[in-house]
This record gives C-alpha cells, structure tokens and sequence, in this order.
C-alpha cells in the first residue's frame, strides 16, 4: 500500500487554506493510503499528473480543489509519496516544473532545489541576483530569480572580480565532505554576502544550505560537519543516489513520514508546526546544548526564533531532570504565558509537562509569599500610588506621587535598597535627573518607607514587593524550587523579578536561560545582570535571522527605530553592530492618512475585505490600536460595516482557533504573538506616545526618554507582528514614531487602495 510523507516547509501554506480546502486536502491524503497504487494514481478526482516539462521527471501534482494544487514526489521504487508543497492552482505548474529532488548521498537525506533559477546562475556565469518578489513561488516565499546545468568539472566558474567570494576560505574538497554537490559547490562561489545566501534560501537544498549558512558565519569545518552533517547521517548504512525511499525516512528534520489517519489529521491541522521539527542548527545548538557552565542569553530580533528556542530548550532540560527535579518556564504577561502553555503541549509529551510550570514571574513571587502568609492580597501600581500622594501629604512634603513613585520603583527597589545609608549612598540616585540633598533624600526615604510599612501591615502588596518578599524567602531556602528557570521576553522584567527568578534556582550549569530583545522593550525597566549576579560573559548568543517578516515589512519597520540607541540585553551597553536579516519577501507595507476617523474606518474596513477577497483566513488578521477604546470602537465599526470582527484576549483567545472574525486588539496584547496580516490603526501623534503613560520631563529627564522608547517600541513590536501584509493608518496629526517616508508616502484620501 502506498504511504505518505509530509515535508514539513510546506506546512505554513496549510495555514492559507480556507476550511472546505483544508477539508478536502485530508480526504485526498487519506486516498494514498487506502488505495492501491494503480487505483491511485487513476483516481479520477485526485487527477494526479506528470509535468508537461520540468527539471524533475518524479513530481506530480494532484487537484485538491478548484483553486489548490498539491504537489508531491511520486515514488519509481517503493511507495512512498512525499508532499512538498501546496500551491494556488495557477502557480503550481510553475513552481513544481523548476524544482529537482536528490538524495544527499554524504548526509542520506533528500533535498530540494530550484534547479532552474540555480542552473541559469551557474550556467550563464552570472552574478547571483538577489531574491525578487512575486515569481512563480507561493505567496511570502523568498522566490530566487528563476534555470539548470550540472558543473562541468573543474574550478569555480564564476568570478566576481572585485569582492572577495564568500566561500574563499574553504575548498571544494571541504565542501563536498560536508555534502555540497557539485552543482551547488559551484554557484557559492558566485556570492559575496550572508545576505546573498539567504536570499538564495528557498532555491538551494535545505541541507546544504545549513551548511553554507554556518560557514558563512565563520564556523571550521571540522565542526560544521559535527554539528550540521554528523546528526544527519543515516544511522544505518549509506543511502545510495536513487534511494529516495530510504532518503525520505532519513530526513528526520524536515519529513514526518504519516502512518494514520489521525496522524495526517494532526500534522496538516497544525498541531504539528514546522517549528516542533524544523531548527536552524544554530536554534537547535541553543536549545540541545547539554551544558551551559551558567546563565545563557539568546537575543535577537523580532521573529527570529527566541521563543521557538525556549520551547525547545525546556523539552530538553525536562528530559534530563533529575528525579524530583523541576523547569520553570516564564514570560511577561500572562497572555505570553498562555500562548507558551499552548506551544510547549505541542512539543511535550504530557509525562514531561507534569515536571514544568509555566507561570508568570508575579504568579511564582505570589505563590512562595503565600506559603509564608496566606493571608497576602495582591494591590495594583496605582493604590500604590494612592498611598504615596496620601503619605507625602501627611509627611508635609511637596513632591508629587508620580516622582515618589519612580524613586520607590526605579531607586529603592530597583536596586534592592533596604536601609537609609543605602539611600543616601551618592552612587544610589546615579543616572536621575532632579538632585537630591541629604535632608531631601532623608524625607523622600521616610515617606516610602512609611508607605511600605502600611502595606505590609495591610498585607496589600504590589508586584515590587511581593518580589523582595519572594526573593528573601528563596534566598534563605537550601532548597530552590526549580532545577532549571527558562525566561522568554526577558526585555520586560524588571530587576525586582529577577531577583526572584535568579533565586528560584539554585546558582550552577544551566540554571538560567534568557530570551529576549531590547528593541521591543515596552514597559520602562532596565536591568544590570552583573547588578543583579547573574554572570553571562561568554554565554551569550544573537539570532539574526527573522523567520516571520518579510524583508520588506521588516526593513519598514526598522525605520521606527533608526537613531535610537538599543542597548544589549542586561548589560549598560550598546547592542553589537549586526542587523536582523527575513528570509522572506513580500509587498511593501501600505500606509494610510485618512481624512478623519469616518475615513480611516471606511478605509480599514476596505483593507480587511481585500485581505479575505485574497484567501487569508479571519482569524490571521489582526487590527491593533493604541487602547481599548479605541479597539472596542474599531470592532463595533468593523462589523458595522460588514466585516466580521471581535476583540481578542491573548491570554484567553488562541490564534489559531478557527472563529470567522478578524482579531481586534491592543498593541500591548499583540506582544509575541504573529499574524499573516497586521493593521496598525490610529497611528496619531496623541496616541503614540500617550503622554498620560510618560513620566514628565520635569519630574525625571531620564525616565521620560525611557517612556518615550517604550511607546516608540510598541509601534515596532505592533508592525514586526506581520507575517506577510502589514497596513498602518491615521487622521489628523500622524506619530512622530512613523518614518518620515512613511508619512510623506502615505495614500490620503480617496479610497484605500487593494
Ligand atoms: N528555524 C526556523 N525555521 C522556520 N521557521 C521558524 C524557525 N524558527 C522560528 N520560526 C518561526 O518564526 C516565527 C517567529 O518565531 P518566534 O516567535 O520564536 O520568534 P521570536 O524571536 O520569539 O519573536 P518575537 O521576539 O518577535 O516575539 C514563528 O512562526 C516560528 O515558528
């Protein structure tokens, strides 16, 4: 009986069916496995059928719907099928007629090209030209400019007279004990760039790629063949030239080879992401390192795979606990919290999940104070300061709440300060603008203490708090709660909860394990690791590859941040020079200065309807606005003008569900999550930044630039949220956050454009 295997590259284009599609496609593969082989492939709906031309003679294509074409590897020994790809009807034939697949023979897996784009480079001894948008790929893809001829033997064929070639340093020998073909030995001679070779990603053979990519950031080869080559071979015998049977059922990393009913079911419905198999070798060195001798941080830009390498990080610390051991896994909000439960349930099996908790830092702070005092309620930021204007009162002093309260949050509890001399200290107030002397100091302690004593006597404690609380329990425990804490959105915390999470385990290898990015830093901490004694030198690694965005969406965005100073993650410094690169490509972002709010509605609306005209699914759009009257307004708009629309809780609402409205929400709750298509909307200079959420200039210089970075932040974690489309509007007075070309570029009046 045949039998059917999915490569997992073509899962994303499940998403893009709409449910009768995706309906019939799991009918369609359930025929491979229950017909014989003749019937199959005579089946009159299925209509599978050889290329009329093309560089590969085993590809077939079969009919899922009127608008879907599959496309699959037919097999010329054996019986295994391997779906590649899902394609819109009119591009399929295009798409499939320029690929070739080969078994890798060094690492025994099989791979696929795009034999015609790489052919005409190699063949014509052209330069390699950047990848393009649009062609023949589906949509989103990086699509290299398309042709195909094997190397003639001998030496490179293209020469780049002025630069230095990418692969210089390393010979065709080399390249070919780590399985570069011939072929492919021959066109990386052509680069010059990283930014070339991952241009050129979705042409070359995925394996191969993997190798070029980690010599082109600089690893010897000795031990890109550990690390890239070694885990690929197959683990018996070699895999000859024409055994794609074998090859297919080697490709761990890519194909899941599918043996029921539920199990196809599961794969293409999604519980089966590309991300619970598929990791960049460097994601996957992070997350399966056996040691790190400390604390280790993964940066990177938006979309680049943090929160993938987290995941995979704690499946592999709860396969290696010790017996009575325990993982904590954290984020910032509980919303990121929800969305991490979901993943890791994907990617666990349920024995394994019992040994990890996946709670807000606030939640475990709240949890360990209770266990002392039972009796302890939790009390918001602003009955804190309720209580500083009402104490500064009583003490007679003529500072405002908001400055008493950034001098307890930002001051006191930031640096873990307990007595008056550490107040008075000079170093204590480093870094604030309004100076202080001694008796003012003295009168600015007395007041918060005073505050603090009546909420602890009121057992009423706000985060800051409860953390110190927490913080001094654990510390004072022999036993940590926790063997390993792995803490995702990291940018947020502020140092009061990493002191909570530095004491939850106890101080040893791998006992800490940080993702995040201060470019999408929206709340006003900063944090000193070294302050704070968690020691990161020489553990600390950058992704630099988005996975999400396209170039095009990313680059526009990266436009809201030019001129800011990024520092590195919890360290006083800059961040190191090197950019966030997409693998993908797309159309540029759209932007619109609406007339007033009536417009901006109308032409909201006009966006969302061409986003579903276009095939994508309701619930992967999402609009997002500054607050939450505005969202409930654009909802109650929305559906008003006849597109289907309802706010979306991320801490309660899953993105995937299948509800038939587009997602409205804050740009607060959009944090970490992802969509195909992201509507910025009431981009206005009121909104963004909100002057009610920053410090006065007067009050603290210092912290209102801070403020202000955070609501410039959120303007880019909104717009880098896009997968393939991102539209941004306004009326009246446009951000200053915007880039300037933006707003000069933008479509005004008239209606939006499709
Ligand atoms: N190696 C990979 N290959 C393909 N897709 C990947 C890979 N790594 C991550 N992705 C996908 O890229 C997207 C972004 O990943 P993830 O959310 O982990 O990034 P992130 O760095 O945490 O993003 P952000 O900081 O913006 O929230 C996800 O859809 C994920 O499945």
């Amino acid at each position: 009986m045949p039998q059917l295997a999915i490569d997992a590259t073509c899962l994303p284009q499940y998403d893009k069916l709409d449910r009768p599609t995706r309906e019939r496609l799991i009918a369609a593969t359930r025929k491979f496995r229950e017909l014989p082989l003749e019937a199959l492939l005579a089946h009159p709906d299925l209509r599978i059928r050889r290329l009329p031309a093309g560089q590969d003679p085993r590809i077939r294509t079969f009919r899922i719907s009127d608008g879907w074409t599959g496309v699959m590897l037919a097999p010329e020994s054996g019986e295994t099928f391997l779906l590649v790809h899902l394609l819109p009807r009119d591009s399929a034939e295009d798409w499939a007629g320029e690929q070739r697949h080969d078994v890798n023979t060094v690492m025994g897996t099989l791979e696929r090209r795009n034999a015609a784009a790489l052919g005409r480079v190699v063949g014509r001894g052209d330069v390699a030209a950047p990848v393009q948008a649009g062609g023949a790929g589906p949509p989103g893809e990086a699509v290299p400019a398309p042709a195909s001829d094997p190397e003639p033997s001998g030496g490179p064929v293209v020469a780049r007279p002025d630069e230095a070639a990418l692969f210089d340093h390393v010979s065709n020998h080399d390249l070919r004990r780590l399985g570069v073909d011939a072929e492919i030995r021959r066109f990386c001679r052509t680069l010059t760039t990283e930014e070339e070779l991952e241009g050129w990603r979705a042409a070359l053979p995925q394996d191969q790629y993997e190798v070029l990519s980690h010599l082109a950031e600089g690893l010897p080869v000795e031990r890109v063949l550990r690390e890239v080559v070694e885990p690929r071979r197959p683990r018996v015998g070699a895999v000859a030239a024409d055994d794609y049977d074998t090859a297919i059922r080697n490709t761990r990393e890519r194909v899941i080879v599918v043996n029921d009913d539920q199990e196809i079911e599961d794969v293409l419905a999604g519980e089966f992401n590309a991300w619970r198999i598929y990791l960049h070798p460097k994601q996957r060195d992070l997350a399966y390192r056996p040691r790190f001798n400390g604390p280790a941080k993964v940066s990177g830009g938006p979309g680049t795979g943090k929160t993938v390498v987290a995941l995979h990080r704690v499946k592999f610390l709860a396969e290696h606990l010790p017996l009575g051991g325990r993982v904590l896994l954290t984020s910032f909000t509980n919303a990121l919290v929800e969305s991490l439960k979901r993943n890791l349930a994907l990617l666990l099996p349920a024995e394994l999940i019992e040994d990890v908790d996946v709670i807000t830092a606030d939640k475990l702070a709240m949890n360990v104070v209770k266990e002392e005092q039972p009796d302890v309620s939790f009390w918001s930021d602003n009955d804190v300061r309720g209580l500083l204007a009402n104490v500064a009162q009583r003490h007679g002093l003529r500072w405002s709440a908001d400055f008493l309260f950034q001098e307890y949050r930002h001051v006191i509890m930031a640096h873990g300060i307990t007595t008056v001399d550490g107040y008075l200290d000079p170093d204590a107030r480093r870094g604030r603008s309004l100076a202080l002397d001694t008796a003012q100091r003295r009168d600015v302690w007395h007041a918060i203490a005073d505050a603090r004593v009546r909420m602890r006597r009121n057992r009423r404690l706000p985060s800051l708090e409860l953390h110190a609380e927490a913080a001094r329990i654990l510390d004072g425990r022999a036993e940590k709660p926790y063997t390993n804490v792995v803490i995702d959105e990291a940018q947020d915390l502020h140092p009061t909860q990493w002191r909570t999470l530095r004491a939850a385990a106890a101080p040893g290898a791998n006992d800490l394990f940080i993702a995040g990015d201060n470019r999408q830093r929206i709340y006003d901490n900063t944090v000193s690791f070294k302050q704070l004694g968690i020691r990161i030198v020489g553990r600390s690694y950058p992704l630099r590859v988005n996975y999400r965005t396209t170039g095009e969406i990313l680059a526009w965005a990266g436009e809201i941040l030019r001129g800011q100073q990024v520092s590195e993650l919890g360290e006083p410094v800059p961040e190191p020079a090197g950019t966030t690169r997409s693998v993908l490509r797309g159309r540029p972002p759209e932007v619109r200065a609406a007339r007033d709010l009536a417009d901006e509605l109308d032409a909201l609306a006009e966006r969302v309807r061409g986003w579903l005209a276009d095939g994508i699914a309701p619930g992967d759009v999402c609009v997002t606005t500054r607050t939450h009257r505005l969202r409930n307004a654009v909802v109650r708009e929305l559906t008003e003008r006849g597109v289907p629309a309802a706010a979306f809780q991320a801490s309660k609402d899953t993105v995937t569900d299948a509800s038939p409205a587009v997602r409205v929400t804050t740009m607060h709750s959009v944090k970490g999550l992802e969509f195909r298509a992201i509507a910025v909307f009431g981009v206005t200079a009121d909104a963004l930044p909100n002057m009610e959420h920053v410090t006065d200039a007067e009050v603290d210089e210092q912290q209102h630039e801070a403020d202000l970075a955070a609501q410039r932040s959120l303007l880019y974690v909104a717009c880098t949220r896009a997968r393939e489309s991102l539209y941004v509007s306004w009326h009246g007075e446009p951000s200053p956050f915007l880039p300037r070309a933006a707003v000069n570029g933008a479509v005004r009046r008239g209606p939006a454009r499709r």
